[in-house]
């Protein structure tokens, strides 16, 4: 279970988008946000820059709140930062970024190494993960040679080798075409992690049992999928034509 109790994230000025003369020393990405986790999967959409990221960041403390507290199965991200990055999978759209080995055996090796997994049923766990995500064929060739992808599922088996109990994907999808997408898509819909699914694909958001709406750095709609989704596209259609940033 995740629980967010009143949770906001504020940077320094300088950092921050909005910085201006007679600006404040903080500049708050994320407004005052209690919410409570317990689906098995939730979608978190929203406009570019409106805030998820700092959300699903928050999840596993790559972001650390600036007031409130983030608790995953009562583990505060806060002070039990270390076992809250060993519950909490994450997964970014950049999938080269998390891949640093050159197989994708070696690399899954790499993450079941840092388990509790035997030495002697290691090599049999890596091809397990790998055969999950449906990759085992390709174990051995260079990671350079997987397509965008393949480059995907082979970060999510990386991740999924640390066996998380839960897993968050910002925009596992957004550099995939179409049928990858949805393969990557119906996979995490298969997992039997909780996952949180930060999105720009309102197709995959339907999916979730739940759909989360960021805006100016607030929740705006939470929800079943298709209403969450309905509310973000009235939103977005006012918007349409214009170029303001959130
Ligand atoms: N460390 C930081 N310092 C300063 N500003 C930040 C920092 N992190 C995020 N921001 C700002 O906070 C806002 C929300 O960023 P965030 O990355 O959470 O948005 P997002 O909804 O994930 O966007 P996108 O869909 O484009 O990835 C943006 O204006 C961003 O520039």
């Amino acid at each position: 279970m995740i629980e967010l109790d009143s949770v906001s994230v504020s940077v320094p000025a300088s950092a921050g988008a909005r910085r201006g003369q007679d600006q404040p020393d903080e500049v708050t990405i994320l407004q005052p946000t209690t919410l409570t986790l317990t689906e098995r999967s939730v979608a978190v959409i929203g406009a570019n820059g409106s805030g998820k990221s700092t959300l699903a960041r928050l999840l596993n403390g790559l972001v650390l709140p600036t007031r409130g507290y983030v608790r995953v199965d009562g583990l505060d991200t806060h002070d039990d930062g270390r076992a809250v990055r060993r519950l909490v999978g994450f997964v970014f759209s950049d999938a080269e970024a998390q891949l640093v080995m050159p197989t994708p055996r070696e690399d899954v090796a790499l993450s079941v190494r840092r388990t509790g997994v035997e030495r002697s049923r290691r090599a049999e766990r890596v091809e397990e993960v790998l055969a999950s995500v449906g990759l085992l064929h390709l174990a051995d060739v260079s990671v350079h040679a997987l397509s965008g992808g393949q480059k995907q599922l082979l970060a999510l088996a990386g991740v999924l080798a640390t066996e998380p109990r839960v897993l968050v994907c910002d925009e596992p999808t957004t550099l995939l075409d179409l049928r990858w997408r949805t393969h990557v898509t119906a996979l995490l819909g298969r997992l039997e992690q909780q996952v949180v699914h930060v999105t720009h694909d309102l197709d995959a958001a339907l999916l979730a049992e739940r759909v989360l709406v960021v805006d100016h750095g607030r929740v705006v709609a939470d929800g079943a999928p298709d209403e969450s989704v309905a509310a973000y596209r009235a939103l977005m259609a006012t918007r349409v034509g214009t170029t303001d940033e959130p």
